[in-house]
């Protein structure tokens, strides 16, 4: 589990699905995008990102491109978090998505609400948001996040184990 985060709220999303994999058994390190050097070893893969103006995170971005080769040969799943509605729905790079989803024969993606907190935000990022009407709060459903985990494990129980 991968997911790149600015001020927390993906981090704790992805946190939510880690649960809920180890919850049904199945042991899942959480690696910042950065800090993953490597796919090989892994049965699976979850990778996310929060959205900033339309795109993933650049350190997910990178993730996705420098490991597309592993990535391509397990299970993928890829989920990004950001505010549906705000600053720009139709902004929210879906051809980068579905152009990953693709690249990497990734199983799904899921698109979770957000959370944004005014107290988090530089003077920058209030501008943009300001610009963009955005509102403010948590929108974050974690019983849906939990949901999607179980989804995943479900699915990776129902099949034979990749590496010895
Ligand atoms: C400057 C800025 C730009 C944003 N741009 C988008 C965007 O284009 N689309 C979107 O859905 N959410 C956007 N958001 C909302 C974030 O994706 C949302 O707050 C997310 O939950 C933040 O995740 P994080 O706490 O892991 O960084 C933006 C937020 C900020 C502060």
């Amino acid at each position: 589990m991968s997911a790149a985060s600015k001020h927390g709220s993906t981090r704790e999303i992805a946190a939510v699905v880690a649960q809920a994999l180890e919850s049904a058994g199945i042991a899942c390190d959480v690696v910042e995008p950065a800090d993953v050097a490597t796919a090989t070893g892994y049965d699976a893969v979850v990778v996310g990102s929060a959205v900033y103006i339309g795109q993933w995170l650049p350190d997910a971005r990178d993730l996705v491109d420098r490991l597309a080769e592993q990535l391509r040969e397990v299970p993928v799943w890829l989920f990004s978090s950001g505010l549906a509605d705000q600053p720009s729905k139709r902004g929210n790079s879906a051809p980068a998505t579905t152009a990953r989803v693709e690249s990497l024969g990734a199983r799904g993606h899921r698109h979770f609400p957000g959370k944004l907190d005014v107290l988090q935000l530089s003077l920058a990022e209030r501008a943009t948001i300001l610009a963009a009407r955005g509102k403010y709060g948590d929108n974050r459903d974690m019983d849906a996040v939990r949901a999607w985990g179980e989804g995943i494990a479900a699915e990776l129980v129902a099949e034979p184990a990749r590496t010895a």
